[in-house]
């Protein structure tokens, strides 16, 4: 008998699927008759209680007489509302991200020479161990730099001399070095793409010891090293809007469940980064363009709101777009009338797209934005309040910052990077239980038959 061939469209693949598809079935009313809470949701659509935090809040409805009533979101860090983090820094023309770092990880706003020698370590640390970017990421490169990013950040295991001491101390170590280098990963690894997958120019410019994190992004990406301070005050607000949100999101309860094992850090970072891939995460944001991108093309009139609503509507019955029946940078576990993040990154799109003369395309986002939650209750039947999140304007803002695709999700690990980091340690150092949720089986017991008896039924 021939081997199977394990290609796409292949006879004998095909007929695994469909073994596996004749043995492996769970009726979806199941789920409600054992009381599942799939998705680890209450019946409610509420997140199921996992765990206690300090580091970040995440309000996005209310509960009056056992019900969730919509609200305006609110985003804090260790208590602060993250609007006034945003306007603080620009009122004082700083940039903000590695105070909110700070503030993550250690849980107050820094004094001056605190964030100073938190800016000078993080600087210290931006190299990469030696030979890293030759062995690991020049030698076999991705044309995902998410994928890089997990195996490079997985790699550093190996050069690091203390890898799993799990003591505070070391977390900590680990902890700054991995928000230091991030930056520096996804640049050289971007940069190893264009060589190899697009057939362009690769360049690794030296790294400014003086840059803030957003400088040192747009520094490693940018042909000619030039950038202006307002564009790099815009990337850093981005930064400082992804870098935390709650225990409860995809990439940082993954981080979570991977740290209450006693793992290194490492695992457990490259499994929040493999998490916050995906589509209905943080790749979304690179989703929405994709998807924009096919509405420019196909709807003729992008003023006219029943062609664009029609079309939406289509994207939600799986007939347009990738098919998967998402409007992404649409709805939210949490939030119902809004995300604050993305009601920021909405006025900052406006204001970047009338500066550039793009105002068409940003209306057009806008209009989205405003049919989205029609079309969703035209084809499902459900009046769910639904707002645009973070993704939706983010890939737009970096678009007009002249930032490659390429980089819209992992500038999100970047930033991110820090919550997870905050988590991991609040994690070992406050609950230090293993997480181990049940799942019930469904299975029925059935004897062992010889593969003799087996091959002469
Ligand atoms: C940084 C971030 O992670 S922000 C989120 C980024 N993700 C996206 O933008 C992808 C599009 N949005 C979604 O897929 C969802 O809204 C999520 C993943 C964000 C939240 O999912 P949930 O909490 O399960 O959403 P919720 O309970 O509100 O939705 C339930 C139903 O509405 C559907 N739905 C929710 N949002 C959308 C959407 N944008 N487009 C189409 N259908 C949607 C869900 O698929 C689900 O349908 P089903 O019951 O037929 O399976
Ligand atoms: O909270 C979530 O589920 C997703 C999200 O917005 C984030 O992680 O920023």
């Amino acid at each position: 008998m021939a081997e199977i061939v394990l290609e796409q469209d292949n006879p004998g693949l095909k007929s695994l699927c469909d073994e596996f598809r004749a043995n492996n079935k769970i009726p979806p009313e199941k789920f409600e008759l054992y009381q599942v809470k799939r998705g680890l949701r209450n019946p409610d659509g509420t997140g199921v209680m996992a765990g206690l935090t300090t580091i970040c809040n995440v309000h996005g409805y209310l509960i009056a007489d056992g019900e969730r009533i919509p609200d305006e979101g609110k985003l804090t860090y260790r208590g602060i509302d993250l609007r006034d983090i945003v306007e603080g820094c620009i009122a004082e023309k700083r940039f903000g991200f590695e105070e909110v770092a700070w503030l993550l990880l250690f849980g107050e706003l820094p004094s001056t020479e605190q964030l100073q020698t938190f800016c000078k370590t993080l600087n210290s640390y931006r190299e990469l161990p030696e030979y890293f970017a030759e062995d690991m990421i020049i030698k076999a490169p991705s044309k995902n730099i998410m994928n890089k990013l997990a195996r490079s950040v997985l790699a550093l295991y190996s050069y690091d001399e203390n890898p799993d001491d799990t003591s505070l101390q070391n977390n900590m170590r680990q902890a700054i070095q991995l928000i230091a280098r991030m930056p520096t990963i996804m640049t050289y690894a971007y940069q190893v793409k264009r060589r190899h997958f697009d057939k362009q120019s690769m360049y690794f410019h030296p790294i400014d010891p003086s840059h803030s994190t957003a400088q040192a992004i747009l520094n490693a990406i940018r042909p000619d090293r030039v950038f202006t301070d307002e564009e790099a005050k815009l990337l850093d607000l981005c930064l400082i809007l992804h870098a935390e949100h709650g225990g409860g999101n995809n990439s940082t309860f993954a981080a979570r469940v991977l740290s209450s094992t006693g793992t290194d850090i490492y695992s457990s970072m490259a499994a929040a980064i493999g998490s916050l891939k995906g589509p209905k995460h943080g790749g979304a944001n690179h989703r929405v363009m994709m998807m924009m991108n096919e509405i420019m093309e196909n709807v003729h009139n992008w003023e006219d709101e029943t062609e664009l609503e029609n079309y939406l509507e289509k994207i939600v019955r799986g007939e347009a777009c990738d098919h998967s029946g998402l409007i992404y940078g649409m709805g939210h576990a949490v939030y119902t009338l809004s995300d604050p993040r993305a009601v920021i990154l909405r006025t900052k799109a406006h204001k970047m797209a009338e500066e550039r003369n793009m105002l068409k395309k940003f209306e057009l986002f806008e209009r989205v934005e405003k049919l989205a939650p029609n079309a969703f209750a035209h084809v499902k039947g459900e009046m769910k309040v639904i707002s645009a999140n973070v993704d939706f304007y983010s890939g737009l803002v970096y678009e007009m910052l002249g930032i490659p695709s390429d980089l819209f999700t992992p500038l999100f690990a970047v930033s991110r990077i820090a919550g997870w980091c905050a988590h991991r340690i609040e994690e070992m150092e406050t609950c230090g239980r293993i997480m181990r949720p049940a799942y019930r089986s469904l299975s029925k017991s059935k004897p062992y038959i010889s593969l003799d008896q087996r091959n002469a039924k």
